[in-house]
C-alpha cells in the first residue's frame, strides 16, 4: 500500500549540522548594521559564544533588545538558521513583538525558527510525541471549569464531600504542583496535606489517568508532560537538543520550576541558553514563579557569562530616580544601578481625587490633552491592579468617544460574569429574553440538563412562546421529569420574586440578592482561585455601576449601548491593562490610578503575614512606573464604592515611598497634604458622612444626570399566547399518542392542557404540542 506524502512539515526535526565555529563556511558578513548603537555590555552579550549567558539588568535597559538582536546575529553571521532556534517569552503579545524585531534586523522572516510561549511551544512537542505520553495528537486542551467538572466528579466517586473538599480548591492545588513539576508519584505525604481527608494525591492520580482517557490535557501539563516525556524518552530529547542549538529565554525571573526544568533538560544540549531578565520584576510569586531560579542558574550551568545592563534608554531621569526609589524599598534583591542620560523631563504627577469617577474624569481629560498635543493614542497606557477597575474607564472613554482596548482580557461588560449577572437582570426584567436565559438556566449548576432544556424548546418551537413561558407551561404539566420540573419551578419562582422586589426595593439590593439566591455568589466563593477573587471583584463593580441608574432597566439599556459602541473603535486606541500583563511594554505616557492600600498593595498582599506579598506588590508598581518613557501620572482616591457603602480609602504607602524631589504633586481637595500629614483619621470620618448625592459629585453627573425611566417593562410584557398554534382536532375520548408516555385517552382539554389517562403511564397532564392523534 503506498501512502500519500506526509504534508512537509516546517518543524520538522532534522540532523542538518549548523557549520562549525572557524569553518571557512562562516563566513564574515558584510553588514553588522545590526550592531551599531549598542552599547559594549549589549554588544558583549549579543555576541557572546558559546556557553550559558545570563543578562540579569533593570528595566528599559534593553534586555529584550539584546535578545532580539543575538538571534538576528546568529542568523546574519550564519552561524546557525532559523529552525535552530528557539526562543521563549510569557505572553503572546511580546512574542509577537520579538518576532516582528527580528525579521526586521534580518529584513525577512525567520522561518522555522520557534518562538513563542512556553505553552505554545509545549503544545507542540506534546503534539508530536503525544503517544508516548498516553495521549493521541488530537489531544484537546482543558479549560479551568473543565478540570473542576472532572474534579468534581472524582470527589463524588470517592463519596468526599465537596462542599468541605471544594473541586476548584484542588484543582488550584494540582495547578501549583504542576508548576513545581510534581507529578502524581512524586506528590508527598506532606504535599498533599489534609484536603480531601488526605486523599488529594490519590484523586490527583486518578484525574490525570481520567485527562489521558479522554485525551485531554490541562495547561499546566502543556509544560510538565513535555518534562516527563524528556525524562522517560533521552532519545526524544536528544532529536530537540540536535534541532535547538539556541536557546533564548525572556522574563526569566517569572519561570517557575517546571519551566525551569524544561528549559534545563534542553539546554543540557549545546548548553547554548541565554537568559534575560530582572530579579525587580519579578510578579509572578503567585503562580509559582521562583526568583530563585536566577540564582540557580549560575550553579546549574557553570561558567555562565554574567552580563549586567545598568544603562537605561527607556525612561527620563524622574520616571528613573522614582523607580529605583521605590523598589530599594524591597530587602532580598540583587541590587543594581541604573542610569540615563535622557533629557530631564516631567516630574511624576501624583494626584489625589475624591473617587473613582473623578479620577476617571480626571485622566480623561489629560487624554484629552495629549491627544490636542498631537500625542498618538497608542503611546497612553492606564495599567490598574485589579481587573475591576477598568471598568470606570471604559465608560469615561466611552462618554468620551476616545478609543481604547483592554489588553490580556476582555472589556468589562464582556467578561463572563458580568455576563452571566447581566444575564439574570435581564430575564428578571424581561422574561422572554431568551439568549439571557439559556445563558442562566443552569449557571451555576443546579442539576438542570439538556433534556430538560430541550423539552423547553420543543414547547416553545411549538407553542411559539419564550423559553420563560415554556418553562412556566411545562410546570403546569408532567411533562418534565420531577427533579428538573422541581428545579425549574424553584427558578422560575425565584425570577418571579425577584421582579416583583423590583417594585418596592432599591434595584441595586435586588441584583445582590438575585446573585446571592440564585447561588451564583456562593458559586464563585467556593472557586478560591486568584481569578475567582477577581471575578468577585468585577461583580462588586457591576453593582457600583448599577448605583449610577435609577432603575434596573435604564441601567441593561445603558450597558446594551455601550457594548454597541465598543465594537465600533479602531485605529489609535489607548491601552487599558492590568499591571501584570505590561511586563515588557513601553509607552510614552503611562497612568497608574488606585494607588489605595488594600487595592494597590492588594488586600491579600496586606493580610500575609511574611514580606513576601508586599514586596510583590512593590516589584509591580516598579514595573508600572518603569512601563512609561516620557510621563507617568499616579493617582488615589480618597474614597471608594465597595457594594453599597462608600468607604474611605488610606493612600498606597508606595505613595509615601517615591521621592518627593521627582514628583508634582496636585490634589483638587488638598488631599495629598492631609494624608501625608497623617491625618487619616479625621479624613476618614468627614469621607463617610460625606453626601455625594446633594455634592452632585457622584458617578451619576458623568451619565448626564438621571436617566428617564424605560418603557422596556411595558413594551416587552406582551403576550404572546395569542399566536401560538393550538391543535383544534384534540377532543375529550380521543386515543393519542405522547412522545414519552406513549398511547392514552383524553379525559379533559384545558386549553393547550390536556388530561390524559395513559395506557403505561397512567392519568398525565400534558402539552398538546407532545400529542398527536392515534
Ligand atoms: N543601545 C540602545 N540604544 C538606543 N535605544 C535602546 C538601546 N537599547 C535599548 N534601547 C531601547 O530602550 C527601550 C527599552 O529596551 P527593552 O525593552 O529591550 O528593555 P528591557 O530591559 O527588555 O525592559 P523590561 O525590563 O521592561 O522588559 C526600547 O525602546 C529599546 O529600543
Ligand atoms: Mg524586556
Amino acid at each position: 500500500m503506498t501512502l500519500m506524502a506526509p504534508p512537509a512539515d516546517p518543524f520538522e526535526i532534522t540532523d542538518d549540522p549548523v557549520p562549525a565555529p572557524n569553518t571557512p563556511e562562516r563566513r564574515p558578513v558584510a553588514s553588522m548594521a545590526h550592531l551599531e548603537g549598542l552599547n559594549d555590555e549589549q554588544r558583549k552579550a549579543v555576541i557572546h559564544e558559546d556557553g550559558p549567558l545570563l543578562v540579569l539588568a533593570g528595566a528599559g535597559t534593553g534586555k529584550t533588545r539584546v535578545l532580539t538582536t543575538r538571534i538576528a546575529h546568529l542568523l546574519i553571521t550564519g552561524r546557525t538558521r532559523p529552525s535552530q532556534v528557539l526562543a521563549v517569552t510569557f505572553t503572546n503579545k511580546a512574542a509577537r513583538e520579538m518576532l516582528d524585531r527580528v525579521a526586521q534586523l534580518i529584513g525577512g522572516a525567520a522561518d522555522g525558527m520557534w518562538l513563542g510561549t512556553f505553552h505554545s511551544v509545549g503544545v507542540r512537542i506534546l503534539r508530536r510525541h503525544a503517544e508516548l505520553v498516553g495521549l493521541k495528537s488530537n489531544f484537546t486542551i482543558l479549560d479551568t471549569d473543565d478540570q473542576t467538572r472532572l474534579l468534581k466528579q472524582l470527589l463524588q466517586a470517592e463519596g468526599i464531600d465537596d462542599k468541605k473538599w471544594p473541586a476548584r480548591v484542588l484543582s488550584g492545588i494540582i495547578q501549583r504542583w504542576k508548576d513545581r513539576a510534581l507529578t502524581p508519584n512524586k506528590v508527598t505525604g506532606e504535599d498533599a496535606g489534609e484536603f480531601a481527608n488526605g486523599k488529594a494525591a490519590e484523586i490527583y492520580r486518578q484525574y490525570q489517568t481520567r485527562l489521558a482517557e479522554v485525551n485531554a490535557v490541562d495547561f499546566g501539563d502543556l509544560v510538565m508532560l513535555c518534562v516527563t516525556l524528556w525524562q522517560q524518552h533521552p532519545d526524544v530529547l536528544e532529536q530537540y537538543h540536535r534541532r535547538f542549538r539556541h536557546i533564548l529565554v525572556d522574563e526569566y525571573q517569572d519561570t517557575n520550576v517546571a519551566q525551569y526544568l524544561w528549559l534545563r533538560l534542553l539546554a543540557q544540549g549545546t548548553r547554548d541558553v541565554c537568559c534575560v531578565g530582572d530579579d525587580d520584576q519579578s510578579i509572578y510569586g503567585w503562580r509559582g514563579a521562583e526568583v530563585g531560579n536566577i540564582l540557580r542558574f549560575e550553579k546549574d550551568f557553570p561558567g555562565a557569562e554574567i552580563v549586567r545592563l545598568e544603562r537605561n534608554y527607556r525612561s527620563t531621569p524622574h520616571i528613573l530616580a522614582a523607580a529605583s526609589h521605590l523598589i530599594a524599598h524591597n530587602e532580598g534583591r540583587l541590587g543594581k544601578t541604573l542610569w540615563t542620560d535622557v533629557k530631564e523631563g516631567e516630574r511624576i504627577s501624583v494626584r489625589g481625587v475624591w473617587d473613582g469617577d473623578e479620577e476617571a474624569r480626571t485622566i480623561g481629560e489629560e487624554i484629552e490633552a495629549l491627544q490636542r498635543d498631537k500625542h498618538p493614542l497608542s503611546q497612553i497606557a492606564i495599567l490598574v491592579r485589579a481587573g475591576f477597575q477598568t471598568r470606570e474607564f471604559e465608560e469615561r472613554f466611552i462618554t468620551l468617544g476616545l478609543p481604547y482596548r483592554v489588553i490580556g482580557g476582555p472589556r468589562f461588560y464582556e467578561r463572563q460574569e458580568i455576563r452571566d449577572a447581566l444575564a439574570y437582570c435581564r430575564v428578571t426584567v424581561q422574561p422572554d429574553d431568551d439568549l439571557a436565559f439559556e445563558r442562566i438556566y443552569n449557571t451555576p449548576r443546579r442539576g438542570l440538563g439538556e433534556s430538560a432544556l430541550r423539552t423547553l424548546r420543543l414547547i416553545q418551537r411549538a407553542q411559539r412562546v419564550s423559553l420563560f413561558e415554556a418553562a412556566r407551561r411545562a410546570l403546569e404539566t408532567d411533562e418534565l421529569k420531577p427533579r428538573p420540573r422541581k428545579l425549574l419551578g424553584d427558578l422560575i419562582k425565584s425570577f418571579e420574586r425577584w421582579r416583583d422586589m423590583l417594585d418596592g426595593i432599591n434595584h441595586v439590593e435586588v441584583v445582590e440578592t438575585m446573585l446571592d439566591e440564585s447561588g451564583y455568589t456562593d458559586m464563585l466563593r467556593a472557586d478560591r482561585s486568584p481569578e475567582a477573587e477577581g471575578r468577585l471583584e468585577n461583580l462588586k463593580e457591576l453593582t457600583n455601576a448599577l448605583q449610577e441608574f435609577d432603575t434596573l432597566p435604564a441601567f441593561l439599556e445603558h450597558v446594551a449601548l455601550l457594548t454597541d459602541n465598543a465594537e465600533k473603535a479602531g485605529g489609535d486606541m489607548v491601552s487599558v491593562m492590568t499591571l501584570h500583563a505590561a511586563k515588557g511594554l513601553e509607552f510614552d505616557t503611562v497612568f497608574l490610578p488606585g494607588w489605595e492600600e488594600g487595592l494597590f498593595p492588594n488586600q491579600r498582599a496586606l493580610d500575609d503575614k511574611g514580606l513576601a506579598g508586599l514586596e510583590e506588590e512593590r516589584r509591580l508598581a516598579y514595573v508600572g512606573l518603569t512601563r512609561a518613557r516620557k510621563r507617568a501620572y499616579v493617582s488615589f482616591a480618597a474614597n471608594r464604592r465597595v457594594f453599597n457603602q462608600w468607604q474611605a480609602a488610606i493612600p498606597s504607602r508606595f505613595l509615601r515611598e517615591l521621592p518627593t524631589g521627582h514628583l508634582a504633586e496636585s490634589s483638587d481637595a488638598g488631599l495629598y497634604a492631609t494624608y501625608s500629614a497623617g491625618h487619616h483619621a479625621g479624613l476618614r470620618e468627614q469621607a463617610s458622612g460625606f453626601d455625594y448625592e446633594n455634592l452632585g459629585v457622584t458617578g451619576r453627573s458623568a451619565f448626564g444626570g438621571n436617566r428617564s425611566r424605560t418603557r422596556w417593562r411595558d413594551e416587552t410584557f406582551d403576550d404572546r399566547r395569542a399566536v401560538e398554534g393550538d391543535k383544534p382536532d384534540l377532543t375529550v375520548g380521543q386515543r393519542v399518542f405522547h412522545q414519552k408516555f406513549g398511547y392514552g385517552r383524553i379525559l379533559a382539554v384545558d386549553g393547550n392542557k390536556l388530561d390524559i389517562d395513559f395506557e403505561k403511564a397512567g392519568p398525565k397532564k400534558v402539552l398538546d404540542s407532545f400529542v398527536d392523534a392515534a
